[in-house]
């Protein structure tokens, strides 16, 4: 069938999550910039969305949101609740909120019970060490701190898929750490996670499969094994591999 936009519907598959099949996309009609990209992401998987600046990716995941006109695309979210949550990397807040407030406005945005919210929140608070800001107005976080309040907004409705993109600059360490693990809990309860970086080295420990994106086409994908045989190059890092494909 011929795609004129992007459609989103919320047909059940398997153990499929999202689904993805995007013909061409872009900014302008009649001038798309990325082609061709087709992807799922199952229960509990990590996709890992790379691929160097400018190159789509960006424009993969708003077309997946939905948030592009130009597009002829299919989008499917599928899973228990059929939701997602979408963690950007420029952090958007309301000026006017507190922490504690975007939370409770996220939770009843997603329909959760105030006891099942003030139990998660507390969690999170604790687990980012952001109890103390609590009730501060987030104009007033720094980079990293604006970074967890976003990440605490996609954990907290604990959706059937995560979209998030560039998690990792502006984190510690130690905030690196909480999120990677609060993100193999979730995995591990069966959400999905497709995730956009350029932090190579931790991608290549954590994700589960690639989709390698270079001059808005899909230029590998699969597993490390599968990118390093068709970049020829067997035992390669995922770093090695993408210098050589892009
Ligand atoms: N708002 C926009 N209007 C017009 N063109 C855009 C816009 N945003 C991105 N583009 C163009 O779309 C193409 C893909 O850009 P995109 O932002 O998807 O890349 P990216 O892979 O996310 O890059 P980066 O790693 O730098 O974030 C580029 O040619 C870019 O110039």
């Amino acid at each position: 069938m011929e795609k004129e936009e992007t459609t989103v519907d919320t047909e059940s598959y398997d153990d499929i999550v999202l689904d993805v099949e995007i013909d061409e996309a872009g900014y302008e009609a009649g001038d798309p910039c990325i082609f061709d990209i087709s992807f799922q992401v199952k229960r509990g998987q990590l996709l890992g969305l790379i691929g160097p600046n400018g190159a789509g990716k960006s424009t993969t995941i708003k077309t997946l949101l939905g948030l592009l006109k130009n597009t002829k695309a299919k989008v499917s979210f599928s899973g228990v609740n059929k939701s997602y949550a979408y963690v950007p990397e420029q952090p958007v807040f309301y000026e006017d909120l507190t922490l504690w407030e975007h939370l409770d406005l996220a939770a009843a945005a997603y329909g959760l019970k105030y006891e099942q919210f003030e139990e998660t929140a507390e969690r999170l608070l604790k687990q980012f060490g952001m109890g103390h800001v609590r009730n501060d107005l987030p104009a007033g976080f720094s980079k990293g701190m604006k970074q967890k309040m976003m990440l605490m907004l996609g954990f907290l409705v604990q959706p059937d898929v995560y979209i998030v993109d560039e998690p990792f600059i502006g984190l510690d360490p130690r905030a690196t750490k909480d999120f990677l693990r609060l993100l193999e809990a979730e995995r591990k309860r069966g959400a999905g996670v497709l995730m956009s970086t350029h932090v190579l080295d931790t991608a290549e420990k954590i994700c589960d499969d690639f989709v390698l994106i270079s001059g808005g086409k899909v230029a590998a994908a699969g597993t490390l094994e599968d990118i390093r045989d068709y970049a020829g190059l067997p035992e390669a890092s995922l770093f090695d591999c993408f210098d050589e494909l892009t």
